[in-house]
């Protein structure tokens, strides 16, 4: 084992790092990479009460709006204004890649990876009042935690959140779905149909046991719809019937209807984020060879970034603004994806992200994309990409 900094990485790491043209360097940072808090922009005003509360003097990030950072001991999760949900943690290079979606109000935005949900958080905060977010992860108690979230930071109005392999992944925002309510309706053709409700944390019985058979009939290999694990008030949810919601909607339909923002932030190694290399010297550096290094899963892991980002963009609508972001710093889990994807796809372009230039990131091997890395930008590390769909 050889101690890189204060924290000492294994070689199998340091080899993967090498094979994989990553600067070891870049995890000297270790422990003093500071940690970030968004304070929601209605309780600016308040920042001294809050910083009076956490008991320390918050510094300000001059390069993203809003966010503020903080050394890791200092703790937040007792403080009033975190139980308030007046400040959240998100690391700042999360915040840049949210950021570089440019959500604007009215937006239907989709999030395929969004568990556990800092990302998520930020775009229904951004959106206020307005559009709507529709959250997918394969993982449902990854997705369970990413409900409590929106809940305690009363940002679920506008939410859906749906188990389900953002792969394959196929439904649409609710603004088709209105028409579609209507012309089924008017023949009358949803007699007893299941009708959603507003929700409430405790299911009824009814429901429960209509869920539990649904899954039943998954696991015995019938077509399993994607199961909504939650839904706010205004997410478009309530009232629909269960057809109304899980509808189909044709290719040409999602071009004017898709999502006006998609963002894809993939499953990967976690290789860019020292928080998780550091959780490897409590669970053993081998634990790490099975989860990190192993080339078998590294292939696998490529293969299923590039079928996320090939559907999220195909749920794009057309001039619409898709962000792919990792937390590894490989260029096959990258630059490699987004080549690949380009030269499959004639109607991605690929965009400068705006206001970059001010950041404290690198360009990546493609001109255009991003790169955190701990050291320089004093963020975890972070890989973002952002596209934009063309008409044919
Ligand atoms: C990097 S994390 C996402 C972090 C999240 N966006 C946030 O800001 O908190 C990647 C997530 O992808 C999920 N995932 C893995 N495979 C998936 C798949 N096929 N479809 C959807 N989600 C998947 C994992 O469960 C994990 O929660």
């Amino acid at each position: 084992m050889e101690a890189t900094s204060n924290l000492p990485l294994p070689d199998a790491f340091l080899e993967f790092l090498n094979e994989n043209g990553i600067d070891p360097s870049i995890y000297t940072a270790g422990d003093s990479t500071p940690r970030y808090i968004r304070l929601k922009p209605e309780y600016e005003e308040q920042l001294e009460e809050i910083e009076a509360d956490i008991k320390y003097k918050l510094e300000k990030v001059e390069w993203l709006p809003n966010f503020y950072s903080l050394p890791p001991h200092i703790q937040i999760a007792s403080s009033k204004a975190y139980q308030e949900g007046k400040i959240y943690g998100i690391d700042a290079a999360s915040g840049a890649a949210v950021s570089a979606l440019k959500i604007s109000p009215g937006d239907h935005v989709l999030d395929l990876c969004a568990a556990p949900g800092a990302k998520l958080c930020m775009v229904l905060e951004l959106l206020g009042n307005s559009g709507s977010v529709t959250g997918v992860d394969v993982a449902k108690h990854r997705l369970a935690a990413c409900r409590t979230l929106v809940q305690k930071y009363a940002l679920g109005e506008h939410c859906r959140l749906f188990v389900a392999d953002g792969a394959s992944f196929s439904l649409t925002p609710i603004r088709v779905h209105s028409n579609f309510k209507s012309v089924n309706r008017e023949f009358g053709e949803e007699k007893d149909e299941f009708v959603y409700k507003e929700w409430t944390s405790r299911r009824p019985w009814k429901e429960r046991k209509r869920v539990k058979t649904e899954n039943k009939k998954g696991i015995l290999g019938i077509i399993q719809d994607p199961e909504l694990i939650y839904y706010g008030r205004c997410s478009g949810v309530v009232g629909l019937s269960k057809t109304e919601l899980f509808q189909a909607v044709s290719s040409n339909e999602i071009l004017q209807y898709g999502y006006d923002k998609v963002l894809v932030d993939a499953e990967c190694t976690h290789d860019g984020s020292i928080k998780h290399i550091q959780k490897f010297e409590n669970w053993g550096w081998s634990t790490m060879e099975r989860r990190v290094l192993d080339a078998e899963r590294t292939d696998d892991l490529t293969v299923l970034q590039f079928r996320l980002l090939t559907n999220g963009f195909k749920l794009l609508k057309v001039g619409g603004y898709l962000v792919y972001s990792t937390c590894s710093l490989t260029y096959a889990q990258n630059e490699d994806v987004v080549e690949k994807f380009l030269s499959l796809n004639e109607c991605a372009e690929l965009l400068e992200i705006d206001g970059w230039e001010s950041w404290p990131c690198k360009s990546g091997r493609i001109p255009k994309t991003l790169r955190f890395d701990p050291l320089t930008s004093k963020t975890s590390g972070l890989f973002v990409a952002k596209f934009t769909k063309m008409a044919r």
